[in-house]
């Protein structure tokens, strides 16, 4: 009789089988660990599903945040050097290797992501193509930065691949700006006076779709992550030297205001800000900029004594002053003209503009319009800055109008 066949076929057939079940299980391990990596884009995604309409700008808000997070990376290396790399520009305004840095990051972020769009950004790479110890230094800085999250920094675009790319894309953001299309707004260091003081300064970057700011995201490493901490009057610092600093806003037009810490990596998780409600203006705090050059400060006293308010102001470089308004640390932000002829320009209003209004605010001029982000590089159809809850916004206004005699 013949024996059953079967010897020299069975540890053939095992080995195949041992080694689809590994292949099946490590298809498993890999699909759950790009889910997991994944899983804020996703959520971003599923919401995307089931609120078609409130899903707006939710990328590009997600991609400024990240943005600006890298870019304070950078600059608060700088900040804490001594060496700041500061150059005087043309109209004598200082700017440092954190500002054309944390500009080169940052278009980087939004080339990546929205190749078409166009950036209307403050700095220009002339003076680094001609100073090449310079663009050298800023290169050795650049090149290094990332953020610990490999997800997050991929997205931004990973590392630059040399200097000369470095110069290159800091000078994408000159677009002329204007009514149509997207247009985004880069303040790569805001307040560089502050920030070469020591006091408060902001990475800011907004979003601009047919004139109108639709997204805004605000990086303030110098700012108390705690919303009520104090801050020194008259320097804009923290008073308490061992609590946490550093904030990162944003808002999407119609979906509000949000703040969580700046962080290293990832985005922390955020939370829902808003402005305090004034019921007697009187007991507001107002907040302007520190240097007398960039607003009036007698004028904005004046107003400030014609609405009964005693408190001094607040004094803040940059848009952290939009910021802080926002969450209800001051409530009325004033920014009245030293020269009649001085036009703010947008990289200086569109993200803290948005971010104020989505928190109950209201962003005019001094004479009470919008702020017209569609004429260009510059806020031409605008004189000064108001801002302030809504509900006492044409108080304010009124107040201006007869301290500055309009
Ligand atoms: N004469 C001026 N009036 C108003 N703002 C000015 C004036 N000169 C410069 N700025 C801008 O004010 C911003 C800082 O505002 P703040 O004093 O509130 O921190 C800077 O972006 C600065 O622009 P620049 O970047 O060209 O120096
Ligand atoms: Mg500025
Ligand atoms: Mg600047
Ligand atoms: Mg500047």
């Amino acid at each position: 009789m013949t024996p059953p066949r079967r010897s020299t076929q069975t540890p053939r057939f095992n080995l195949a089988r041992v080694l689809s079940r590994f292949l099946l299980f490590s298809t498993l391990v890999l699909l759950v660990s790009v889910a997991l990596k994944t899983r804020s884009r996703l959520a971003l995604l599923f919401s995307s599903f089931s609120h078609p309409a409130t899903m707006s700008y939710q990328q590009e808000r997600y991609i400024a945040e990240l943005a600006v997070q890298r870019a304070t990376l950078l600059t608060q290396k700088v900040f804490f050097e001594k060496a700041k790399g500061t150059v005087s520009k043309d109209d004598k305004s200082p700017v440092t290797i954190g500002d054309f840095g944390a500009q080169a990051l940052i278009i980087q972020a939004i080339r990546k992501n929205f190749p078409n769009d166009e950036i209307v950004a403050e700095e220009e790479a002339s003076s680094l193509r001609e100073d090449k110890a310079l663009g050298a230094e800023i290169w050795r800085l650049v090149k290094d930065i990332k953020l610990e999250d490999a997800e997050s920094d991929n997205l931004l675009g990973g590392p630059l691949s040399s200097e000369q790319s470095m110069l290159d894309i800091i000078d994408e953001g000159k677009s002329a700006g204007g009514a149509k299309g997207r247009i985004w707004a880069l303040d790569p260091i805001d307040g560089t006076k502050g920030f070469l003081r020591g006091g408060q300064y902001a990475v800011c970057l907004g979003l601009i779709v047919d004139g109108d700011v639709k997204v805004g995201a605000i990086g303030t490493p110098n700012l108390p992550v705690d919303d009520s901490a104090a801050i020194d009057a008259s320097t804009g610092a923290q008073q308490t030297a061992d609590a946490a600093n550093g904030v990162l806003f944003s808002a999407v037009q119609d979906e509000g205001a949000t703040s969580r810490p700046l962080s290293n990596g990832a985005l922390a998780a955020s939370k829902p800000i808003s402005m305090r409600p004034v019921p007697n203006i009187a007991q507001a705090v107002f907040c302007e900029g520190v240097e007398a050059a960039h607003s009036a400060q007698g004028d904005n006293a004046a107003v400030a004594e014609r609405l009964g308010i005693t408190a001094p102001s607040v004094r803040l470089d940059s848009q952290a002053k939009y910021c802080s308004i926002a969450r209800g640390a001051g409530d009325i932000y004033l920014r009245l003209p030293v020269k009649k002829d001085y036009q703010e320009k947008i990289w200086d209003h569109a993200a803290g503009d948005i971010i104020v209004r989505e928190a109950g605010g209201q962003v005019t001029d001094i004479y009470g319009s919008r702020l017209d982000f569609s004429k260009g590089r510059t806020l031409a159809a605008n004189t000064g800055v108001v801002a302030a809850p809504k509900a006492v916004q044409d108080q304010v206004i009124d107040a201006v109008k007869v301290v500055l005699k309009l």
